[in-house]
């Protein structure tokens, strides 16, 4: 379903807190990037070990990105409860004392593919594009309302159903990845649904007029862009035509 822009329809009625909710959700089958073909081939088993490298060394990026975009937003949260219930996620992703968090245990994941982790850890491989959308991620967060900010992180609404499609998927297809080796999943499928559990329930009760509906919808959509543009970078690069940008990580070949 494709929408309107939000500018022609500023006469357009206030939705009720559940039809909010529905047309977030139908933002999701629209653009999530379940749908997108890179992702078809990963987790349909159709790509090789240098592939699932490349998807690897990008995505670090992502999940080390995320944590600041999350200090972002807490350091903007005007109260001590919503502080308390964000700073949870920075636990999630960084850990606490000897606990790893998802950016360590990201890196398992890349070890476990046989990147070097210094290398991981550089960046010097990234490919340009996924600098760029990471980026206008924590720069989004940092400059929209806070509104704004808490509705991007909706797109984890549609997570848990493709993590399980990718773990199952990639572990039938791949000698080269392990149970061990995907570990990072298994505890988002229980972060995600709570971290949504509040997003959601925020966003509902605080987009009160039209103009933040579509703000709030405008926000899952940018941010949904963000996650296919990764994608689209990486299969330019790695799939088709295979045209690395200079600089970025070329895998060995096979
Ligand atoms: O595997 C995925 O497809 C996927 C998607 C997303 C997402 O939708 O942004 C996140 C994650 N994983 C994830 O692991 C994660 O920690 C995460 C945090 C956030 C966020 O926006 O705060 N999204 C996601």
């Amino acid at each position: 379903m494709s929408e309107t822009p939000a500018l022609l329809r500023s006469d357009a009625p206030l939705l009720s807190p559940d039809a909010l909710e529905a047309r977030l959700r139908a933002i999701g089958e629209e653009r999530y990037h379940n749908l997108h073909p890179f992702h078809r081939l990963l987790h349909g088993g159709q790509l090789d070990r240098g592939q699932v490298q490349a998807w690897a060394l990008n995505r670090y990026y992502y999940q080390a990105s995320i944590p600041r975009k999350d200090a972002t937003l807490l350091a903007r949260l005007p109260t001590t409860e919503l502080r308390r219930e964000w700073r949870r996620r920075l636990i999630d992703h960084d850990g606490s004392g000897d606990a790893p968090g998802g950016v360590e245990r990201w890196l398992a994941l890349t070890e476990g593919l046989g990147l070097d982790r210094d290398y991981v850890v550089s960046l010097a491989g990234l490919l340009p594009a996924t600098r760029f959308a990471v980026d206008a991620y924590v720069h989004f967060v940092r400059d929209r309302s806070v509104l704004e900010a808490v509705a991007s992180s909706l797109t984890e609404m549609f997570s848990p159903s493709i993590i399980s499609q990718r773990v199952s998927g990639m572990l039938r297809s791949y000698p080269f990845v392990t149970a061990e080796t995907l570990a990072y999943f298994t505890p988002r499928l229980t972060q995600a649904p709570v971290d949504v559990a509040f997003a959601l329930s925020y966003v509902k009760e605080h987009a009160r007029t039209r103009e933040q509906q579509e703000a709030v919808m405008a926000a899952l959509r940018f941010k949904c862009d963000l996650l296919w543009a990764q994608l689209d970078a990486l299969h330019f690069a790695y799939v088709a035509p295979r045209l690395p940008p200079p600089g970025a990580f070329v895998p060995e070949p096979t």
